[in-house]
């Protein structure tokens, strides 16, 4: 399409145009997290993880919000199972509390915990729809922070004997397992800034957490090796970084940044060595680390998960520790979490992921946007409660368009998971951030399928035709 004539149709406009068709067996799901939705966290044995005491510490999360209840899924499990077959997904990607197997974080296994996610399992094959297990979504057991956490170098193990135990209880049924949840985030979030569990700040600690939590990675895998069937891999968040302007010091920018979150967890994983500009950012922070480490790290992954939200136009400027930051787009649309949207930034990434890392078979395992939705509406004429979020569905519209896009070009993506299932606990933005295809009241915890949702069952039900 001509490029002028490109500029004047709007996305969605373009998206109408297009004929959608994703390639046979794309999975279509959506995502949720432990901590995020299930309460309960110390019910039937579970120990404290590093956000139970993180979220009850006053001040770190907004309104003092917790996981104690979140959208009790714990108890509602059954009923969210029903939700999802509803929505007619065909998998769904959900993370296991650490400390419900090992209350400890090693050792002792809570039975109980096992049981409760092997029911859940057992309830969406069922229903016809594929378990994703991710083991960390950034819950660690309190009792192994009290032991140094990521950054004791025996996390390897412990995080290996975790996998194990599940390895075990559920492999056969779960058939796609992942290590590690966006590593960029738990070190940039609890190790650097604080704004995350465990709440560290320091500029020291971040590269040795980063370094061990793919350490870990790495020997879960090895781990699963020995035990399991199936496929395992790691999902990272990553982000397209766009130089503000054509100037030397701004494509250096943009050079430490997209090296700090978008190479240092895919390099170490995939190419068994971390980008030169790591050393550069960190300069005496940046440890020497045992090249036998990295002969565990590089193993080989059946997939690759991308979380993508947003992209960053980036320029050079004093900022704490890559002297690189955003540059708000005058003319951008952006979500409740201060995020542009940018679908366009998605396809861009498909495309440099496999011109860097090659043809490993890619699952986009979050996508979405938190909007301020309106009430749920009353019965509209065939009597469904209604919550009219046109922004949400547009937003994934887009996206899934620039999917369409990198697959068409040769990308393999091979399925996606819309973030999120239901709207749930944003972590240190507490509840207020709502990213849900469902409504959550939290008052009563009624569930209301929004009209994304919907639009999304439509999608699914026709293979990305209905897009
Ligand atoms: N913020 N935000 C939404 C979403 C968060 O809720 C997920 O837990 C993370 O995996 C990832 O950060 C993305």
């Amino acid at each position: 399409m001509p490029q002028q004539a490109r500029e004047e149709s709007s996305p969605m406009a373009q998206a109408q145009q297009k004929d959608f068709s994703f390639p046979k067996g794309f999975l279509w799901g959506a995502a949720t997290a432990a901590h995020q939705i299930e309460g309960s966290p110390l019910a039937d044995g579970a120990g404290p993880s590093i956000w139970t005491r993180f979220a009850h510490t006053p001040g770190m999360t907004a309104n003092g919000d917790t996981g104690d209840v979140a959208c009790d899924h714990y108890r509602r499990w059954k009923d969210d199972v029903r939700l999802m077959r509803e929505l007619g997904l065909q998998a769904y990607r959900f993370s296991v509390s650490w400390s419900r197997i090992l209350p400890e974080g090693t050792g002792r296994v809570n039975q109980a915990g096992i049981d409760f996610y092997s029911r859940l399992v057992d309830e969406l094959l069922a229903n016809d729809i594929e378990p994703l297990l991710t083991l960390y979504h950034w819950d660690l057991p309190a009792a192994l922070d009290d032991r140094g956490g990521w950054l004791n170098r025996d996390c390897a193990d412990w995080f290996a004997e975790y996998g194990s135990v599940l390895y075990r209880a559920l492999d056969g049924r779960v058939k796609k397992w992942v290590t590690l949840n966006e590593p960029w985030v738990v070190t940039d979030g609890g190790y650097l800034h604080g704004a995350l569990a465990p709440g560290h700040r320091n500029r020291y600690e971040a590269p040795i957490a980063s370094h061990n939590l793919m350490r870990a990675h790495g020997a879960a895998v090895q781990a699963y090796r020995a035990i399991g069937q199936h496929e395992i891999g790691l999902v990272v968040n990553i982000e397209p970084k766009y130089a503000a302007s054509g100037s030397v010091d701004d494509a250096a920018a943009v050079k430490r940044a997209h090296a700090y979150m978008n190479e240092q967890y895919l390099h170490p994983a995939l190419l068994g060595r971390y980008p030169p500009e790591l050393g550069e950012i960190f300069g005496d922070a940046w440890p020497q680390f045992p090249p036998e480490d990295f002969e565990l790290i590089v193993q080989p992954l059946d997939f690759i998960g991308i979380n993508y939200y947003t992209r960053s136009v980036t320029e050079a400027r004093r900022s704490y520790p890559l002297d690189a930051g955003p540059v708000k787009q005058p003319l951008g649309t952006y979500t409740e979490t201060g995020w542009e949207v940018f679908p366009q930034g998605l396809t861009d990434l498909l495309l440099w992921f496999k011109q860097t890392y090659g043809d490993i078979p890619v699952y986009i395992t979050e996508n979405g946007a938190a909007f301020f939705d309106p009430p749920v509406a009353d019965t509209d004429a065939a009597g469904d409660r209604r919550v009219r979020d046109p922004l949400r569905t547009d937003y994934l519209r887009q996206h899934l368009s620039a999917i369409h896009d990198a697959i068409a070009a040769g990308v393999d993506v091979r399925g996606y998971m819309a973030w999120s299932l239901m709207d749930n606990l944003e972590w240190s933005l507490g509840y207020g951030k709502r990213f849900g295809i469902v409504h959550v009241n939290y008052g009563t915890q009624e569930r209301t399928i929004k009209d994304s949702g919907r639009w999304y069952s439509r999608v699914i039900a026709s293979q990305g035709g209905a897009l």
